[in-house]
């Protein structure tokens, strides 16, 4: 018997579904054993011409989500309401759910997890962070036996094409960023992408699923957006060798005891796997106790690419109901909290415009020894009124380091703070 499918939402990852479960119908029913059709989309408006058949579409979403044909319900309709209540009660309603929405799996996924398992239905995600690359199965399945320390990923293709472009080709911040909503990668407000938000949702997913603890929200994660990145500090960067990236962090502390859950711009060495991770391309490091490093890469968002990874989990529902399981979540939780930003360890490059005079040097390095932060090397580029100190620190909790450059700003020798950035070593 066929499985029928009510999706709810027909925008670019949407309309992508439809044309991807349609046109290898064939192929996947005698794939997987069994028939995936899609019973009904719900629209907000049924008068457009979506190159689907007309008798599909409703705008009575609520009524499609229970409907009895329906088996399961994809949602790619989007932020919180009404996708959560939409989901829970189909969820309620006996359907498995799959969903792309990271907004709504960061900010409630606890919920729609317990509400899941009390159905025994199944609740995938992976189009939700980093589109297409398969890493959220990988990362609760493959690496279920290993205990992972760090994430760190380049999860915004949006972000990381305007980085891109600004590094590659010197081009304008506005300009990069029409481009990129031009390509349907940009969320439908882009302040979403840019203030770092989209990422931020997605690090605290990535961190439930790394650490088992699922209380960690979007609300948990320290995030600092690209709006702030110029021209100045993708080239301080160039200088010492490195690149600008946003990146997502989820990392163990040191005793083991919390986790630091995190999105910010990044100098990064070119060196690192993720230096290389070019236009709108995701990429996701991860260092397991016992797999080592891993890297995933590939495309993060896009319609095409995101329907590929919602059709992988429908597939994967279909395979549960012909064995007649349910895969569920959430049900172990390590309980870890999530620590401050100030108390999370991390390095900075800081470039200050100074006098270029007896003295100055010395007084900079004791403002860093002042808040017990150690200088990893030091350079001058300049001279007279064009000098510049450019230092980097030693790994130091970023409480101090925030309060060295507070000092620093504050300092009659120093002119101007020219750029101040995290820096992410990878030591081989
Ligand atoms: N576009 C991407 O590259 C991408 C990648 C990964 C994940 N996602 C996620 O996929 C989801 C969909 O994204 P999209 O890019 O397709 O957005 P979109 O804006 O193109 O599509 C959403 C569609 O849902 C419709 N809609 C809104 N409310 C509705 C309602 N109550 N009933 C019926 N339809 C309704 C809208 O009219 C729109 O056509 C979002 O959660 C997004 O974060 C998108
Ligand atoms: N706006 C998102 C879409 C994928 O989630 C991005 O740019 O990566
Ligand atoms: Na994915």
């Amino acid at each position: 018997m066929a499985m029928k499918v009510a999706l709810l939402g027909c925008g670019v990852v949407g309309s992508e579904v439809v044309r991807l479960v349609n046109e290898q119908s064939e192929e996947l029913a005698a794939r997987v054993g069994t028939r995936i059709e899609i019973g009904g989309i719900a629209v907000r408006r049924t008068d457009r011409d979506r190159g689907v058949d007309p008798a599909l579409l409703t705008t009575d979403a609520a009524s499609l989500v229970t409907r009895p044909d329906i088996d399961v319900v994809v949602e790619v309709i989007g932020g919180i309401e009404p996708a959560r209540s939409l989901i829970l009660a189909a969820i309620g309603a006996g359907k498995s759910v799959v969903t792309a929405n990271k907004a709504l799996l960061a900010e409630d996924g606890q919920t729609l997890h317990a509400a899941a398992r009390e159905a025994g239905v199944d609740l995938y995600y992976e189009a939700s962070v980093a589109g297409a690359i398969p890493l959220l199965r990988p990362l609760r399945d493959s690496l279920a036996g290993d205990r992972v320390n760090r994430v760190l990923g380049i999860v915004n293709g949006t972000t990381n094409y305007i980085l891109d472009r600004m590094d590659s080709l010197g081009a304008g911040f506005t300009e990069s960023l029409e481009e990129a909503q031009a390509l349907g990668y940009a969320e439908a407000d882009p302040t979403a992408d840019v203030e770092g938000f989209d990422a931020a949702a997605k690090a605290a997913i990535l961190a439930r699923l790394a650490f088992h603890t699922q209380k960690v929200t979007a609300a948990d994660v320290h995030r600092e957006g690209i709006t702030g990145v110029t021209a100045g500090d993708i080239a301080s960067a160039r200088a010492m060798g490195c690149v600008v990236k946003l990146l997502a962090i989820c990392q163990r502390s040191e005793d083991g005891a919390s986790v630091g859950v995190r999105v910010h711009p990044v100098m990064l060495p070119l060196e690192h796997p993720l230096a290389g991770v070019k236009e709108a391309y995701n990429a996701v490091f991860v260092e397991a106790e016992s797999a080592g490093r891993l890297m995933f890469y590939g495309a993060g968002a896009g319609g095409t690419p995101t329907a590929s990874a919602v059709l992988g989990d429908l597939v994967a529902v279909a395979r549960n109901r012909l064995a007649g399981t349910s895969v569920s979540e959430g049900g172990h939780d390590t309980g870890l909290p999530v620590h401050d930003m100030g108390e999370t360890v991390t390095s900075y490059h800081v470039a200050l415009d100074v006098a270029d005079r007896p003295g100055v040097l010395s007084k900079v390095a004791e403002i860093f020894a002042d808040h017990g932060v150690s200088i990893r090397n030091v350079r001058q580029e300049g001279r007279g009124e064009d000098a510049q100190l450019v230092l980097v620190s030693h790994p130091a909790p970023d409480a101090a380091l925030r309060s060295t450059v507070a000092d620093l700003r504050g300092h009659e020798m120093v002119r101007e703070v020219a750029s101040v950035m995290r820096v992410e070593t990878f030591a081989d």
